[in-house]
């Protein structure tokens, strides 16, 4: 069943009429939503409708060619720490060092954002139970499946101080299974107020989290495309294909 979100007087997350046109490619056409404490915002949409471009433009990684963007309230500004304590982005594969283990790259996050020695590593300990990967603490970044890396990938996006979560098809290369705990840590954090933005092929993903949607149209001559409007979540599950 779709969540219901809890009531807040401003969304954490605010678009409107967003657009991005770069070298003559359109490659995001007027999206609008907004994403209250607590509530999970699915972004569906063909190949190439412009999910991943509007996650960056949440992020502050893409500026927009027109519209406005608030998080927590704030601008987007990569470069704004206040902005980066608000919001965690998972956009494609994080940095990592080849020389650190999972589980030392977990207490780096968690120290760079404040903790000492016995948070970091209680925090890190705590989100490779929660992701069930407490068996690869002690492996490198490369010694991991694909799979592997994509909830390490999710676990180092949790680990950092966040009240927004973006997260891009966090659903990549994850067993049923394994999505099952995506979804259940997820939905966690929405309780715990987070307002999570997700772009998503993954109508078990959609179904279980959603509580709006944005169908994002892309490219008006694609035959994949769909229109752009704001649903409550209810209008989910017509993707053919589960997790990928
Ligand atoms: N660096 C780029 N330069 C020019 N066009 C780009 C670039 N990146 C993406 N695009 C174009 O922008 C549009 C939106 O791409 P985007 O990656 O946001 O789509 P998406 O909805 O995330 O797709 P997918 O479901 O395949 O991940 C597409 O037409 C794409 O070809």
């Amino acid at each position: 069943m779709p969540r219901t979100p809890s009531t807040s007087p401003s969304p954490l997350v605010l678009f409107e009429d967003v657009a991005v046109l770069q070298d003559d490619v359109l490659m995001l056409d007027d999206a609008t939503g907004s994403v209250d404490a607590g509530g999970v915002l699915a972004l569906r949409g063909a190949n190439g409708a412009g999910k991943t471009t509007l996650l960056r433009v949440l992020a502050g990684l893409l500026a927009p060619t027109t519209g406005r963007v608030r998080i927590a309230g704030r601008a987007p500004d990569d470069r704004d720490r206040e902005f980066r304590r608000a919001l965690a982005a998972l956009i494609g594969p994080p940095m990592t060092a080849r020389d650190l283990t999972i589980d030392e790259h977990l207490r780096f996050v968690a120290a760079t954002w404040g903790s000492g020695p016995r948070a970091a590593g209680e925090a890190a300990d705590a989100l490779l139970e929660e992701l069930g990967i407490s068996a690869l603490a002690r492996r490198y970044p490369h010694e991991l499946s694909s799979g592997q890396s994509q909830l390490v990938a999710i676990a180092l996006t949790l680990a950092r101080p966040s009240r927004v979560l973006a997260l891009d098809e966090p659903e990549q290369r994850l067993d049923p299974d394994r999505l099952e705990r995506v979804i259940d840590a997820l939905a966690r954090r929405a309780e715990g107020g987070a307002a999570i933005v997700v772009a998503t092929h993954s109508p078990r993903l959609a179904e279980a989290l959603a509580t709006k949607t944005v169908e994002l149209a892309g490219d008006p001559g694609d035959p994949g495309a769909t229109g752009d409007a704001e649903g409550d979540g209810t209008g989910l599950g017509d993707d053919a294909d589960g997790a990928r």
